[in-house]
């Protein structure tokens, strides 16, 4: 009697989860194909759906499988995944106004901005975040924060691990960067970073937000992060209000909220206090996380590849040679010359894009994809770090391999952002002047405006540093030392791209380093490119985000990340701190078990030790 209860109590309990799962897998019904029939797609796992169990399920081989459009389910809703670049090119257009933001970013309307408010907010922090002024003004901030880091007791004699010691460097380097010196704007950082790496009880609470009411010590954390992120109102407000000098010996410090505050300033427009007062233009996920997911990463294949770093060295040797520059003196342009460490990044954001989706979308009418009907209210996303590292589009895609980028140096790969945010303006592009084009003379620095736009002029024995940067085969010397070694002749860098890229129409090398692929006006639309073509530079720029939502930060990020690996890989180099004691660090062989993650983790944490390489660095007698 008592087991037929309970069996009875189970079926019953299987019933009613199989009918619930039923109804929610009724959702996916419409979204059918008039030959194909209904859209491949998941199961609406355990009734809350795959994508909080992504990483118990293992679904990414499953996904694999279900083609270029599919769905899956976030709790019951199905979510449609495109991996066709000419249909995610069609949603994530900017002229689309059928697709719109699904995230509210925690229910903040920050990002929610129409029509003239975006053109607005867009073409201040555009140009807040990538005019070669402010770029060349927080340099040095980002230097001396590098040095300070590098001079550390910690640094230069302790293990140093990429999920403790490279995680408080940057949250501090970033801080100061973004909102200037001062335990404020460390604090404020620090909570907007916390409030970025989410856990399931963040989620739970988000839920039920009543939840937070009670007590307990996760909500007393919350209010107490919550508080500290409120800082930012008053950075904010000081930033605002210190534009105008109080007097001729008002001196401020540089800091992007200081630059934001004074472009704001000097904008037809500009911001209102309440506008400069929203945060997430400057502090959001990307932000925050996605420098440092970059630097994590690259400390990583750094040590795993000592010829990618020899080349990295050497070519900032050569660079520094021909401008006569060193580490302490190096500037913007010099950034900008060193294309294979550019290269090296991409890389580094094509294997592990520290956002592996972009923020879905939602229909607002009905819509036909791929011959699929997509009713109304749809989320659709795209699965950035699935179509960067899918075979059909990269050869041999999970090999870190900076060369192939180098191809995209072209400008017909170049993001397209700057054209689309002037057509925004309503503003005839000009080539020479793209980047400060509504950057006038900033208050403190004010002869730095049109002389100084972004233009990469190249000098013309560039393509020579990167011909002998790339084909270098002196590998294993190079880990030690490049930096005073002499130059060799070496084969041409289209051999070599040629080689890595055969099924590419390669461009000549001259063809590269000559033009800026971010003030070149003859491929700022997609008008002048093939369909290939296109598309190859939706894949390239994909890290970055398409249409609308493309990052407006890229330019910083990359500056930041640069300056990072410069300073420190110009002195010095890290071996990997293996903990034999430690089994779940170490395999069977004593090599340490490392796991990427999305998240920014590496796990476990990579464990390094710096080695000076100044000594080698003496000039030889
Ligand atoms: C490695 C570094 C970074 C990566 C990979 C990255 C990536 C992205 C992506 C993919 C988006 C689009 C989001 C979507 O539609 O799903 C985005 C948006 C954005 N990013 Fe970044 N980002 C980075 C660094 C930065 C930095 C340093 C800043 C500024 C300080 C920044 C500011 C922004 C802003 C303001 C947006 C929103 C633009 C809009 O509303 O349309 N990002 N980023």
């Amino acid at each position: 009697m008592f087991i037929t209860s309970i069996l009875s109590i189970i079926i019953i309990i299987l019933v009613f989860y199989k009918g619930i799962e039923y109804l929610i897998e009724k959702r996916s019904f419409p979204l059918v194909h008039p030959i194909k029939g209904i859209m491949n797609g998941t199961k609406p796992y355990f009734i809350i759906g795959d994508l909080p169990l992504q990483k118990i399920l293992n679904l990414r081989p499953k996904l694999k499988e279900l083609g270029n459009i599919y769905f899956r389910w976030f709790f019951w809703y199905p979510i449609v995944e495109i991996k066709d670049i000419n249909a995610i090119q069609y949603v994530y257009n900017e002229r689309s106004n059928n697709y719109c933001l699904y995230w509210n970013l925690n229910k903040s309307s920050n990002f929610i901005l129409t029509g003239s408010e975006i053109k607005r907010f867009f073409r201040i922090y555009y140009c807040a975040f990538n005019c070669k002024d402010s770029l060349q003004r927080i340099l040095p901030v980002i230097k001396s924060q590098v040095f300070n880091f590098i001079n550390t007791h910690k640094f230069q004699n302790s293990t140093l691990s990429t999920n403790k010691d490279i995680l408080n460097f940057m949250l501090k380097l970033l801080s100061r960067v973004y909102l200037g010196s001062g335990d404020e704007a460390y604090h404020c950082f620090k909570a907007n970073y916390k409030k970025f790496n989410k856990s399931y009880l963040d989620f739970f609470h988000y839920i039920f937000p009543k939840l937070l009411k009670v007590p307990t010590k996760f909500s007393k954390k919350y209010i107490k992060n919550k508080n500290k992120r409120s800082l930012y109102q008053i950075l904010a407000m000081k930033a605002y209000y210190g534009v105008v000098k109080q007097s001729k010996d008002d001196q401020r410090e540089e800091s992007m909220l200081n630059i934001i505050a004074e472009t704001s300033y000097n904008d037809k427009e500009g911001l209102s206090l309440e506008e400069i007062k929203m945060p997430s233009y400057l502090l959001n996920v990307s932000s925050i996380k996605g420098p440092l997911i970059m630097v994590q990463n690259l400390i990583f294949q750094l040590i795993e590849k000592p010829d990618i770093e020899s080349k990295i060295r050497k070519e900032i040797k050569l660079v520094f040679e021909k401008n006569g520059k060193d580490v302490n003196t190096f500037d913007f342009d010099d950034l900008m010359e060193m294309k294979y460490l550019e290269a090296t990044l991409d890389e580094i954001n094509r294997l592990y894009p520290p956002f592996p989706k972009l923020i879905p979308r939602q229909t607002k009418e009905s819509d036909r994809i791929l011959g699929y009907h997509i009713p109304k209210g749809t989320m659709i996303s795209c699965p950035v770090a699935d179509i960067l590292r899918d075979s059909s589009n990269f050869q041999d895609p999970m090999s870190f391999k900076p060369e192939r980028q180098l191809i995209f140096s072209n400008p017909k790969f170049a993001s397209p952002s700057i054209t689309s945010i002037q057509q925004l303006n309503g503003l005839p592009y000009s080539s020479s002047n793209s980047f400060a084009l509504h950057h006038k003379s900033l208050p403190s620095n004010k002869n730095c405006t049109q002389s100084s736009t972004l233009r990469k002029s190249f000098p013309a024995n560039t393509s020579s540093i990167i011909d002998n940067v790339v084909n270098t085969n002196r590998v294993d010397q190079l880990k030690f030392d490049s930096l005073n070694q002499p130059k060799q002749s070496l084969n041409s860098i289209g051999n070599c791209i040629n080689n890595n890229n055969s099924s590419l129409n390669v461009p000549n090398i001259i063809e590269i380093n000559k033009n800026n692929p971010i003030s070149n006006s003859q491929y700022n639309s997609y008008n002048n490119l093939t369909v290939e073509e296109r598309n190859q530079r939706i894949i390239k720029n994909l890290p970055w985000g398409i249409g609308s939502k493309k990052c407006l930060g890229k330019e910083l990020a990359k500056a930041i990340v640069k300056t990072i690996i410069i300073i420190i890989y110009s002195q010095y180099t890290f071996d990997r701190h293996i903990d034999e004691n430690d089994e779940d660090l170490c395999d069977v062989n004593n090599q340490p078990k490392i796991q990427m993650t999305f998240n920014p983790e590496i796990k476990p944490p990579l464990l390094f030790k710096s080695r000076k390489l100044f000594s080698i660095l003496q000039p030889k007698k």
